[in-house]
């Protein structure tokens, strides 16, 4: 089978990311060149995982070796192609990540004569049943991850490893969730009036605070200096707004008490978007809300 049509690559991306099928996008030395958002969520990897890397690559670091083996033996056989040509051929590798039939495979021409392939993977959405195991593996990641020694928060790059899978899992359920960066006013203020020691204990009451109040999905990271930051998985960002009205007002409340001193925080949110490449996307556009609270006060 081989249709030929001409497309733009934005548009392409755009209408592969509504499909309702797992949609992949590989160039003509068979690196994936798009992956769009059914199969980032299906397989819990996230595009900026995948592109540039051959299915091979991208499977071989989770596929059992009999999947490899299957897959290497058929991309000897010409083109890669061959193997989605295969009706009903089911790759599985870990029990979640049982990619549907790929039955259909597309020879696609660019109009500046670059070919592609693409393969339409089927039935993804029928077998999402993977949510409860990567709530059970993020748990269990959570228990092996590095803390900030100081805080007893996730420590930044742990952190930042969650990021990245939630935004490969995007929208999971059709949930929404967003990240939360927080910063204390006025902390240099603190440390000047009050000392280097109380600067610490008000950065640590602050901690002990925020694990006291977040939920059991939540993940919040001593991201560095007088900053935390939080992912609300699925969680709508007026939520979180709130989530952080009532905590901040708690964080005031208490720390005269705790701390002989007032501390309050600003916060920025953004809502998870298609459009993020990578966490710094995401992080970028909760530190521009975080920038307008603070020029606002
Ligand atoms: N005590 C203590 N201070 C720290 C630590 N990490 C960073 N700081 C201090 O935190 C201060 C942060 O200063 P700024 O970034 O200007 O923030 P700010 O004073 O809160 O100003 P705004 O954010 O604009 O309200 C600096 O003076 C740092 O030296 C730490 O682990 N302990």
């Amino acid at each position: 089978m081989s249709d030929v049509i001409t497309l733009n690559r934005n548009l392409f991306d755009h209408l592969a990311n509504e499909l309702q099928v797992g949609l992949m996008l590989l160039d003509s030395k068979q690196r994936l060149i798009s992956w769009n958002q059914p199969l980032a969520r299906y397989t819990g990897i996230a595009a900026v995982q995948a592109i540039g890397k051959t299915p091979k690559e991208l499977l071989k670091r989770r596929a059992e070796q009999w999947v490899v083996n299957k897959l290497e033996r058929k991309i000897v056989k010409s083109k890669l192609g061959k193997l989605w040509e295969e009706p009903n051929s089911v790759l599985l590798a870990e029990p979640w990540m049982k990619l549907g039939d790929v039955d259909l495979y597309h020879e696609i021409s660019d109009g500046e004569g670059n070919e592609y392939s693409a393969a339409l993977v089927y039935g993804i959405n029928a077998l999402i049943n993977e949510n409860q195991l990567l709530h059970e593996a993020n748990s269990r990641l959570k228990q092996q991850a590095r803390l900030d020694s100081f805080t007893g928060l996730l420590e930044k790059t742990t952190w930042l490893g969650q990021v990245e899978q939630e935004l490969g899992l995007s929208h999971q359920q059709g949930g929404q969730s967003t990240l939360m960066i927080m910063d204390f006013n006025g902390f240099k203020q603190i440390n000047d009036n009050h000392g280097h020691v109380a600067g610490d204990k008000a950065l640590k009451f602050v901690a002990d605070l925020l694990k006291q109040n977040i939920r059991q999905q939540d993940l919040a990271c001593r991201w560095g200096g007088d900053e935390f930051t939080l992912l609300l998985p699925n969680t709508e960002t007026e939520d979180a707004q709130q989530i952080f009205q009532r905590f901040a007002a708690a964080v005031e409340q208490q720390a005269v008490q705790a701390l002989g001193f007032e501390v309050s925080l600003s916060v920025g949110l953004a809502p998870l978007s298609y459009q993020f490449r990578n966490p710094s996307d995401w992080i970028n556009a909760a530190d521009e809300g975080l920038y307008q609270a603070k020029a606002e006060r």
